[in-house]
């Protein structure tokens, strides 16, 4: 995985969290290191907020282990505290307050220097003038960036997001995504739970599928791709006066509407057909490879837990 993957911050073992009659987590492990960005996914009721709150230290597990930073997070050790940052599906903020009160609030709160409030203003990409106005003049993309700014108060080693690009336009989320490229690099980990599959896919370098409170796949997306060895897909386009891909042995081609052909190939046969398909380069206006995305490895792994 990453190079700072030794440094474990987040090390959760046979985690079960049943309320009533509902096992919303169910025997779950997982170790989080420094510097890794990663993808909680799964459908909604999944367990994701479950595990979210279990590493906040708001509920304990009903069996298992949960600790942070090595500590259990449920002792509300105030060190541990300072260094979690937390943002929620919903933010909501006093709406009266300014969005500089509001980070003061918070910044009391952590017992953080007010200080880094105005850098994390910059940082978030918050107009200065906005600081100054009431929460109640920021749009929605403001709110969440003034959230954002909330959980980056005292620089936390771990970031827990929940779903924090709803929401965003495009704009918005990119430089959103920039930021925790940033943070990346200094070490911290950051966990972001999500629908948005496809945004995901080349900003986690890790992927955590839950499905029904069991953990049924972790890994980096070249991993998954390795062990659900889907198809890749090669499509081809023809130069002018080659009629037929001839030169392709033992591959289903289909034409497509837009008259490019296309096949599936199994992990095992990319590489040799590529290179049979650029033998001669000449033959070919335009090649393009496209691997299972996120998405498909989802699909992949659920329709492997539907089985009976
Ligand atoms: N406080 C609670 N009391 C009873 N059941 C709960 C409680 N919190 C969660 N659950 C149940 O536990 C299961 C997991 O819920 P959780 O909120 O962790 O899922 P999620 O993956 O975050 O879903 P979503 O994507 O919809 O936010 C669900 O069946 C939910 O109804």
């Amino acid at each position: 995985m990453s190079a700072t993957a030794e440094i474990a911050t987040v090390e959760i073992t046979g985690a079960s969290k049943r309320y009533n009659k509902v096992d919303a987590v169910r025997d779950v492990g997982f170790t989080l290191n420094a510097g890794e960005t990663i993808a909680l996914v799964g459908h909604n009721g999944a367990g994701k907020t479950t595990l979210i709150k279990l590493m906040l230290g708001l509920i304990r597990p009903t069996t298992g282990q949960v600790r942070v930073l090595g500590e259990d997070p449920a002792r509300g050790d105030f060190a541990v505290r300072q260094r979690l940052g937390y943002l929620p599906e919903s933010v909501s903020f006093h709406l009266a307050l300014t969005g500089r009160e509001t980070l003061a609030f918070y910044a009391r709160l952590k017992r953080v220097d007010l200080e880094s409030t105005d850098t994390l203003f910059e940082r978030v990409g918050l107009a200065r003038e906005a600081a100054n106005r009431p929460v109640r003049t920021y749009s929605k993309g403001m709110r969440q960036r003034l959230g954002l700014a909330q959980a980056l108060l005292g620089e936390p080693r771990i970031l827990l997001l929940d779903e924090p690009t709803s929401g965003l336009d495009p704009a918005l989320r990119r430089s959103f995504y920039d930021l925790i490229t940033d943070l990346r690099a200094l070490g911290t980990t950051v966990l972001l739970s999500s629908h948005a599959l496809t945004e995901l896919e080349d900003r986690a370098n890790r992927v955590i599928i839950i499905n029904r409170g069991l953990k049924i796949a972790d890994g980096t997306l070249d991993e998954l791709r390795h062990i659900a060895q889907l198809p890749t897909q090669i499509s081809v386009r023809l130069a002018e006066g080659i009629d037929a891909p001839d030169f392709i042995n033992g591959s289903a081609w289909r034409r497509t509407n837009g008259g490019a052909w296309e096949t599936n190939i199994g992990a095992a046969d990319k590489i040799a057909l590529l290179r049979d398909l650029t033998a001669e380069p000449s033959r070919l206006a335009a090649l393009t490879v496209a691997e299972p995305t996120l998405d498909d490895l989802y699909a992949h792994f659920l329709s492997g837990q539907n089985k009976p």
